[in-house]
């Protein structure tokens, strides 16, 4: 799914008024028809009092909207204009002397206003601002939205948690609403994913339109967000007639003494993501624990016995996945060096091996083109230093990945992948993937895709989607603070089963109420 820049929804908008021959009113009234169906569909007419805070922008103008469809069904409703602006739009007016009409007199609060009294089993529709914040909100505007959280009560946000920009970092955190739920119209926004605003996000869901396909079909976006639907068309079915050198033949460099398990996990990963031989270089200690833990891998020990020193083999892998559990000996140090001075294999790189790089920038020249950086925030700090906030990270991200023409896979809560300017955005995985030996196991799913043929860049967008799937999928049965690395290997089965598995079309509320035999 595309993220669009508000700029795009805003031409989005425009190209639909005109393709479709409806007025910008006529869209508001769509967008308002879909909140009220959405709450609607759920609340049933429970009497439960529905607060509308109603900006005097069109993301205002929806909330306005949505008071009259709500107050038509009888519900519950105190309706206030946050009057922060003298500047309302036409559609606003519109919708607010339709609510007039219909004897609903809306309390205006401005500066100096008392607060209405909220109750914290209330309902807050939080309609102040939308896509088009462009400065921070005054100060009585953010007490008001602190006064809304003080509350306790359900947030339910229309398009956008108020006081989020669409392309930068809010200065001050109490000028933005922490939404329970955001109903985002059309399509997600960037911002929602991003570790300094999507704190504000507890859910979200897209609400459709109508917006003009074509437009959305045809216009290129930054930044794009990966889901089951993105991903399938890059699976890569097996042949009938193949056999193991058909998939690729991995080498894990890395372990040390007392961490030879990363070193395992990987290769495990390479394994079960389908690469056909899977081969560890791993220092001599790891020799025995690796021939007992891992009977389908092969192994070649280096001459030292804790920590590698002397990275030279004889087979020719079609990948390479270095760093887990490497340490950053001396000697291992010159090792890394000396071999990507000769090394032309494709390259997954990951923890130890990227703070070595971050150390020796003169390193990065040596990289194979389209090399894979798997970077934990702190690594990716070490590698393109400091930034301001997301948006300067992206940024950074991007100049880097330019310059030395390497995907990085920028790992967190929401892993972006970043190759030739363009970001995809992982939508799935869980906080119980934040456990030790996670991030080893996607080097070597990465790595183990690109044995069997993915391009680095289709590997790790890929990997990273059924990472975060099996993930997903292990939490079902050892919830979040259970998950350990290795349930994410003995789930990536059920994750590629699960590309193929239709989702089950939800059945609309009242046609399940109403048919009583449903499984006729
Ligand atoms: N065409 C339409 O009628 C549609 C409207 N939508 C709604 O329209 C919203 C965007 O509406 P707007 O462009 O009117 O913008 P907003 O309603 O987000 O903001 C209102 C206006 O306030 C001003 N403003 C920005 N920051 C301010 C601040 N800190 N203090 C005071 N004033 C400030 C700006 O001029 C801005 O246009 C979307 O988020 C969505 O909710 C669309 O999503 C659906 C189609
Ligand atoms: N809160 C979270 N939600 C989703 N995924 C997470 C979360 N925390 C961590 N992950 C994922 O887990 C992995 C952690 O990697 P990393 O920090 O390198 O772990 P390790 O070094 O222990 O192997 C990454 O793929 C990351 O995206
Ligand atoms: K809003």
């Amino acid at each position: 799914m595309k993220l669009f820049t508000a700029e795009q929804i805003y031409a989005a908008d425009k190209s639909t008024i005109a393709k479709q021959q409806i007025t910008s009113d006529a869209l508001m009234e769509r967008a308002a028809e879909q909140i009220f169906n959405w709450i609607h569909s759920r609340m049933q007419g429970a009497p439960v009092k529905i607060h509308l805070f109603c900006g005097i922008g069109n993301n205002g103008g929806d909330g306005v909207a949505l008071a009259r469809h709500l107050k038509e069904h009888g519900y519950n409703i105190a309706v206030y204009v946050v009057n922060y602006s003298k500047k309302r739009s036409k559609d606003f007016l519109i919708n607010l002397e339709r609510l007039k009409d219909r004897k609903v007199w809306p309390e205006f609060l401005e500066k100096g206003s008392k607060y209405p009294d909220i109750g914290r089993d209330d309902i807050i529709v939080d309609a102040i601002f939308g896509i088009g914040l462009n400065r921070t909100p005054d100060e009585w505007v953010k007490q008001l939205m602190e006064h809304l959280h003080v509350s306790e009560a359900f947030i339910l946000s229309i398009d956008m948690p108020s006081g989020l920009f669409m392309d930068k970092v809010a200065e001050d955190s109490r000028g933005v609403v922490k939404s329970n739920y955001v109903l985002s119209f059309q399509v997600p926004k960037l911002v929602f994913f991003l570790p300094d605003t999507g704190i504000y996000v507890g859910q979200w869901e897209v609400l459709d339109i109508g917006l003009d396909p074509e437009y959305l079909m045809t216009t290129e976006t930054d930044y794009e967000l990966i889901g089951k639907q993105e991903v399938l068309p890059l699976y890569v079915p097996r042949q009938k007639f193949s056999h193991k050198g058909t998939y690729g033949h991995s080498l894990i460099i890395g372990g040390s003494y007392g961490k030879v398990g990363a070193a395992i996990l990987a290769s495990k990963a390479a394994l079960v993501s389908g690469s056909g031989l899977v081969t560890a270089f791993v220092p001599k200690c790891g020799y025995v624990p690796f021939q007992t833990a891992l009977p389908e891998a092969m192994v070649i020990a280096d001459r030292n016995e804790a920590h590698l020193s002397n990275i030279t083999f004889e087979i020719e892998p079609n990948v390479i996945g270095i760093g887990t559990g490497l340490g950053t000996e001396e000697e291992t140090i010159r090792a890394f060096s000396d071999f990507l001075e000769n090394n032309k294999t494709p390259i997954v790189i990951d923890a130890d091996a990227l703070n070595i790089l971050s150390k020796n920038k003169a390193l990065l020249e040596k990289l194979p083109k389209q090399a894979v950086l798997t970077p934990h925030p702190k690594e990716l700090e070490r590698l393109i230093g400091k930034w301001k906030d997301d948006f300067d990270k992206l940024k950074k991200v991007k100049s880097f990945s330019k310059k030395y023409d390497c995907v990085l896979v920028v790992k967190g809560a929401h892993t972006i992948t970043v190759y030739d300017e363009k970001g995809y955005v992982n939508a799935n995985g869980n906080p119980g993937m934040a456990t030790a030996g996670s991030g080893d196991v996607l080097t070597g799913v990465i790595t183990g895709l690109i044995a069997q043929g993915y391009e680095p860049l289709i590997a790790s967008v890929f990997g990273v989607y059924l990472h975060g799937r099996a993930g997903d999928i292990a939490i079902e049965n050892t919830g979040y603070q259970s998950l350990i690395a290795s349930t994410i290997i003995d789930n990536m089965g059920r994750a590629y089963i699960d590309l193929f598995e239709i989702p089950e079309v939800p059945v609309p509320v009242e046609e399940k109420s109403n048919s009583s035999r449903s499984d006729e």
